[in-house]
């Protein structure tokens, strides 16, 4: 019995091999253009082959979850890759942490676009060594090619961007970019926000001030960004101890380790669709294993 599948209104031309597999019935085989394919498992039997016109739009960057049942109707969601733009301005090491988690698949999304004020810099580096594109932004007396604020909306535009991820990028964010990808900006930083966080405050700066102040404790933030530098809603945070005899150095490397987990979590749940807003504008992560419990 041929599955009657209604994929087609997600996909109107999608075609996707249904094929058996000697350990379950159907496998919905995704070819993509990635190296890797994705399957989707389903357990329910039907008939041996049923062909999908596929969209081209669908393959590259849809993933659909569907059971076929022996009546032959088709559930199914259409899970849309998220695409990220990563701006960075330093040796972009929470950018790499987040390409590999999008290689590896803990990451459902994948990095369209890098964007920098510093072509020469490391992430930038990384970037062109995995053939994602590298824009300039902004324009300034050192790098005369930058782009505009608008310029660089229509341009994440063009690439489908769907969110900004800020690691370590230097810059202010302008007002414009804010308005165009409202509640999809985020940014780490290497403190406890609000403590350690404002203009002047940024990479070594950051962990000398902590030490200087004598403070106990310091970790990560990742949080919304607004006009402001570091003011935006606090999205996730992590707690380091700072030890009496840390110098600025010793301190800074551990919050880096958090920093690349906490990030890879963050982005992951934000690729997923698991963040939600509390009623007081407040940003949540779903945990993904009890989706009932909510940090
Ligand atoms: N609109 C926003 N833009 C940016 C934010 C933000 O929260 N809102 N976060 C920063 C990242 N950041 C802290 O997390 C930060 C970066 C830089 C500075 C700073 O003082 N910069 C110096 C210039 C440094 C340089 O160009 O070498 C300055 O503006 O004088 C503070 C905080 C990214 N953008
Ligand atoms: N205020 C912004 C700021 O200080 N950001 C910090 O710059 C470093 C970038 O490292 P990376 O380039 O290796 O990711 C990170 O520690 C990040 O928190």
């Amino acid at each position: 019995m041929e599955a009657q599948c209604s994929l087609s209104r997600f996909c109107p031309n999608l075609s996707i091999p249904l094929v058996r597999s000697p350990k379950h019935p159907i496998l919905l085989k995704f070819p993509s253009y990635s190296s890797r394919s994705s399957f989707v498992r389903t357990n329910h039997s039907t008939s041996s082959s049923v062909w999908f016109k596929e969209n081209i739009a669908c393959r590259k960057n849809c993933e659909i979850v569907a059971s076929a049942s022996l009546e032959g109707d088709v559930s199914r969601t259409v899970i849309r890759k998220k695409k990220l733009a990563v701006f960075v301005s330093g040796g972009g090491s929470n950018f790499r942490s987040i390409h590999e988690a999008s290689v590896e698949g803990s990451i459902h999304g994948e990095i369209g676009v890098v964007v920098t004020n510093k072509s020469s810099c490391g992430g930038a580096e990384y970037a062109r060594s995995k053939n994602i594109p590298v824009i300039l932004f902004p324009k300034t007396k050192d790098e005369p090619h930058g782009l505009s604020a608008s310029d660089l909306v229509a341009t994440l535009r063009s690439f489908e961007i769907d969110f900004i991820l800020l690691a370590g990028y230097l810059k202010l964010i302008p007002l414009e970019l804010i308005q165009a990808y409202s509640k999809s900006i985020i940014n780490i930083h290497p403190s406890l926000l609000p403590a350690f966080g404002g203009k002047g405050y940024y990479g070594m700066k950051v962990h000398k001030a902590v030490i200087a102040s004598g403070a106990r404790f310091s970790g990560p933030t990742i949080h919304l960004v607004d006009e402001n530098f570091d003011t935006g809603k606090i999205l996730a945070q992590r707690v380091v101890p700072v030890l009496a005899n840390d110098a600025a150095e010793d301190l800074a490397a551990r919050v880096l380790k958090e920093e690349h987990r906490l990030y890879v979590e963050v982005v992951a749940a934000l690729c997923d669709d698991r963040i939600v807003w509390r009623e007081d504008g407040v940003p949540l992560i779903q945990s993904k294993d009890k989706p009932g419990e909510f940090y």
